[in-house]
Parts: structure tokens; sequence; C-alpha cells
């Protein structure tokens, strides 16, 4: 049984999760077993091979490491998603690799549209597209679901945090939140809601050249969001997927807190609850500026039903000297915008551009027609406005600080609603409750730490470009070139197990210096078989939207999406 979704142009056949669980279920006999998988299909040779040394992080369900495309060299990172390890939370993973897809080609799509020559576009410092995580491959061996992504440095913006204390306001927390605000303005306005906007999953982007993260070198690294394993289309087909109880706990909504309890209502109950949506990404970014900017999150508490407590109130904690310091006055605004805890009131990522705490970084605003200008104003009227009741000098928070979730830390905490009074709809929706819980330290006595060890911040300034095209241009990590070329890509086929080695090779790009043999994702994606490729390539390449010259019976459909995840199907195209 297939599930065919169309997003935008893309045509994506996507089997349904269900009879993809059972089929990974009969994996699980013997995983390791390659020739008890082969009875049923035959694996690809891997197209990539892994640095065995070369972890970059892992998380909740996976592993990442550096690895390396035997025939385009190009150095990447692999995302090894255990297949035991997430059983029936396949629809994660499908929704994650779709929308990874989607932002890919839109991106491909934006960039042959926008002229960078031509002032009229890309004003603004940060262009959203250019800060999200591509996807430029995909795959299943026996044991894992494997998504190789550009290679970014290892750290996070979490342990940059944490190393440094805090972050300096003027130079890092404004230039960093506004780069994330033009990620969830490209995603908002493309229909796509986050879910999960957490320091850890803010990684640093460098320079081909670079191999470490030299932070003081703005022109050699970006900021790029990752981990869109809990996104979803605004849209989405699931009528309860706005009531998922979803996110990283010190980062939640006041109107996720309320679906906290969603596994345990009747389908009646469950109607009454209103669902959420976008907002939900501007009141966690406001939690990343104020953990950037003070080291610490605003609203945790000495358990998590005092930090869902301070949630719902939108209660954060803060003291009286930074409530009153001028220099903070637009950084409070800002939070206090982000914390409206009436959804419907809270602003837009596309109102709070000029919001101005960060407006600087936005220079199309200010130019904006008269009708923008009066709801600019009105807006900072309404965020200059907000009440000033909200933030605790002396209340129940304790000052803790959220440690990293590790990988299975949160595993524990992933509910399915399948086991709830509300199962039966819920489970027909494949909807699934995830929650990462993390642990907390002691705040204070992990301050002392930092300021013991001498830590000091020594970024340099992400200043905003006031010569914005050239100076963007020069500055930006952002490539979509070399394009890889089609016959090194795997486009979801089952593969053998990738091979790891020591070291990894030289990593120039021997096979991109032919321009023939690269064929760009837009191509693969674009129904014109005229590139180049054997029939099986083609076959491979659009094992997710059949050849025009397909035949259009539902079994081919059928035929294509299972081959696309490998399924069952024959691969004549190894090495
Ligand atoms: N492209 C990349 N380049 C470098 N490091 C990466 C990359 N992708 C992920 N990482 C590292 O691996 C870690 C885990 O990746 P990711 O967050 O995607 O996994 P996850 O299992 O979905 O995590 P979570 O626990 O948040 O659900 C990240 O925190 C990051 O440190």
């Amino acid at each position: 049984m297939v599930v065919k979704r169309t997003i935008s142009n893309i045509n994506i056949i996507w089997p349904d999760y269900h009879s993809y669980n059972n089929d990974i279920g009969n994996d699980q006999s013997d995983p390791h077993n390659e020739d008890h998988v082969s009875n049923k299909r035959v694996a690809s040779k891997c197209k990539y091979v892994i640095n065995e040394n070369g972890e970059l992080g892992d998380g909740n369900f996976s592993t990442v490491k550096t690895c390396q495309n035997l025939i385009t060299k190009n150095l990447y990172a692999m995302k090894l998603i255990s297949k035991r390890t997430i059983k029936d939370k396949l629809r994660l993973v499908s929704s994650e690799i779709n929308l990874l897809r989607f932002l890919a080609e839109r991106t491909r799509s934006l960039e042959s549209s926008i002229n960078y020559g031509d002032n009229s576009h890309n004003r603004d410092t940060f262009t959203g597209h250019h800060h999200i995580l591509q996807l430029l491959d995909f795959f299943q061996t026996s044991q894992d679901i494997v998504l190789i992504t550009q290679l970014c440095a290892k750290g996070d913006l979490y342990e940059l945090i944490l190393s440094n204390t805090s972050l300096e306001l003027e130079k890092h927390v404004k230039s960093f939140t506004a780069c994330m605000l033009s990620v969830l303005h490209f995603l908002h306005s493309n229909g796509i809601v986050h879910r999960d906007l957490k320091a850890e999953n803010v990684l640093f982007r460098l320079k081909n050249d670079s191999e470490v993260l030299n932070i003081n070198d703005y022109s050699a690294h970006d900021l790029i969001l990752g981990d869109f394993g809990l996104a979803t289309y605004l849209n989405s087909a699931s009528e309860n997927t706005f009531r998922e109880y979803v996110g990283t706990i010190s980062y939640i909504a006041p109107e996720i807190v309320k679906c906290k309890d969603v596994s345990k209502l009747s389908l009646g109950e469950l109607d009454k609850i209103e669902k959420y949506g976008a907002p939900v990404d501007i009141w966690s970014l406001g939690v990343l500026t104020y953990f950037m900017n003070f080291g610490y999150t605003p609203f945790d508490c000495d358990n998590d039903e005092e930090t869902l407590e301070c949630i719902i109130k939108a209660d954060y904690y803060s003291d009286e000297d930074s409530v009153n310091d001028s220099a903070l006055s637009e950084f409070w605004s800002f939070i206090r915008s982000c914390f409206t805890i009436d959804s419907k009131n809270r602003p837009t990522s596309s109102m709070l551009r000029y919001h101005p705490f960060i407006s600087e970084y936005f220079p199309s605003t200010k130019t904006d027609t008269s009708k923008v200008t009066f709801e600019m104003n009105d807006e900072i009227e309404n965020i200059n406005g907000l009440e000033k009741k909200k933030s605790s000098v002396t209340s129940i928070h304790s000052l803790k600080s959220p440690v990293k979730s590790t990988s299975s830390s949160s595993l524990t905490s992933l509910h399915d609603l399948s086991s709830t009074k509300a199962s039966t709809s819920l489970t027909k929706q494949g909807s699934t409750s995830l929650l990462n819980i993390p642990h907390y330290v002691d705040h204070q006595q992990r301050r002392k730490q930092a300021i013991s060890r001498g830590n000091s911040l020594m970024l340099t300034s992400l200043t905003p470009l006031h010569s914005p095209i050239q100076k963007f241009n020069q500055n930006s990590t952002f490539t979509l070139d070399p394009k890889p070329p089609a016959v090194s890509l795997m486009n979801g086929c089952y593969s053998t197990n990738p091979e790891a080695r020591p070291t990894l090779g030289d990593s120039s790009p021997r096979s991109l210096s032919n321009p023939s043999s690269s064929a760009s994702l837009m191509r693969l994606h674009s129904n014109n078989l005229d590139h180049e490729g054997s029939e099986i390539f083609k076959s491979m390449i659009f094992g997710n939207s059949p050849p025009s010259t397909a035949p259009s019976s539902s079994n081919s459909f059928t035929k294509k999406a299972t081959f696309q995840l490998g399924l069952e199907h024959d691969d004549e195209n190894d090495d």
C-alpha cells in the first residue's frame, strides 16, 4: 500500500508506514544477515564510506558521522537512524526525509530565480533558505535509514553557548536571532512548522577549506537549522498533528503544554483542544534568544510540572538588574513578544522582522509600503504595550540550566497515542507524540565553573551588512554547487552497509570537474528524461515520481514506491 503526496511540484510516493514497519520487523529477526535480506531484495553497493573516527554527534534516534561519496569524493554528513531504535516511529523519519527533500527543491528553485546582481532581491542580511540543512541523498540498509546531508562543523550552538557561559548581545545574540528568524520566515511562508527549534539543532556550516569552526571568522561559517524530525506541513493531512505533545520541554509553547494529556482524552474531548501552529516556533525562538543571552533557559524549574506551569503563564525568570538594564530594553521587548501567551496575538515571523531588536538585519522591511509600515507601527506598539507582569524574580524558578539530551534520554519519553483512549482514530492518522525531556544541572554551579575556567567570548561580530548583496555573497558559506552527478546518488534505494575507514581520502570533487556528468537535484526530479544516464538510472532517480513513459497503473506506482524505500527491488546499478 502506498501513500501518495503531492508537495508543490514534487510528487512523492511513500510506502504506508505500517507496511514499511512490517518489513523492518522482518529485518530485525536477523539484522546483520545480509543474505537473509537479500533473499527478498538485492542491495546496491553503498556509494559512501564512513570515517570511523569521524563521529559528529548523536541524537535520540541517530548517530551522525563524516562520510565520503566514492564517486564525487565530496565529504558529507551521514545520519544513521537505527531501525531498531525508531521501530514504530517511522512516520517521523519519512516525514523528515520528505520535508528535507521538499526544502532542497524549494531552495534550488528559489536560487535559480534570484538575481544576485539585482538589488531588489535579497537585501536582508540573512536569506532563510541559505540556513537550512540540505539533504543530498538518502537510502536504507538492513539496520539503518540513512540521510546524507551537507557537512557542518562538529558541535552546535548549545555547546557554543555553554562553553562561553552566554553569548554577547550586540555581537552575537542579535545576529543569531535574526538569522533563525529568517529561517522561520522561510519555513512558515512555505507552510512548514519546525516544532523543535533549540540550540542543539543549530549547527555551523564551514567553508570547504575550514576544518574546524573558527567562530571568529565570520566569513567562514553560517548558522544552519537541522533536525527536521518533528517538522510538519501546516496543512498536514493528519487531523491531530497540531494537537501532538511534541518538542523539547524547555522550548515548548503554552499551546503545546495544553496538549500534554491528549493521550488520555476521548475523541470528543480531543476535538475541544485547540490546534496549534506556526506560532510555536516563535515561542521557541524567544527561548533560544533568552538562552543565548543568559546561558540558561527561561522557564526551567526543579521539576517538569513546575516548568510547564511557568510556560503556561509565560512566567520566565528575570532578575531585577537585567530587567532595569536599559541596554536590554529591546531584548526584553523582543522576548515579551515571543512569549505572548495567546498564540493568535503572538507576532508572526514576518512581523517580528520589524522589531527594533533585530530590524537592522532586515533592511527590506524599511522600504515596505505604507500599509506594512502601519502594521509595523501597530506591531511595535503591541510589542511595547505588552503587560509587564510576566517575569519572575523570586518565583519557583531555580536557575537550572538544560543539559543536552543524549541519544537515550528521551527515547523513553516517546508516547504513542495508539495506547490511549483516542487510539483508534489517532493511530489511523499515524499520530505519535514525542517529547524530549532534558535533564538539568545546577546553573549556578556550572556558571561558576565556566567563569573559573576563564571562558570568555572571542566571537567576532556578525554585524549587519550594509552593502548587502556583494558582501553577503562573499561572506556566506551557502552554495548549491557542485551538484552531485546522478550516478553518485542512491535516491532511497536499498544498500549494503557503508564501509568504515580510518581516514577518508582526498575530498576534491573530481567527477564534478566534468560538467556533463553532473545533474542537479532539480533535474533529478524534473521529469526531463533527456539527461545522461541509462534507463535504469532514470528508474532509480524517478523512483518517487514515475517517468512519463512509465505505465500509469497503480501497480507501477506501487513498484516505484517500494523501490524507493528498497522494500523489494533489483538494483542493477552498482558501481
Ligand atoms: N550535517 C551535520 N553536520 C555536522 N553535525 C551534524 C550534522 N547533522 C547532525 N549533526 C550532529 O549530530 C547531532 C544529532 O543530529 P540530529 O539532531 O539530526 O539527530 P536526532 O536523532 O534527530 O536528534 P534529536 O535527539 O534532537 O531528536 C546534532 O546535534 C549535531 O551535533
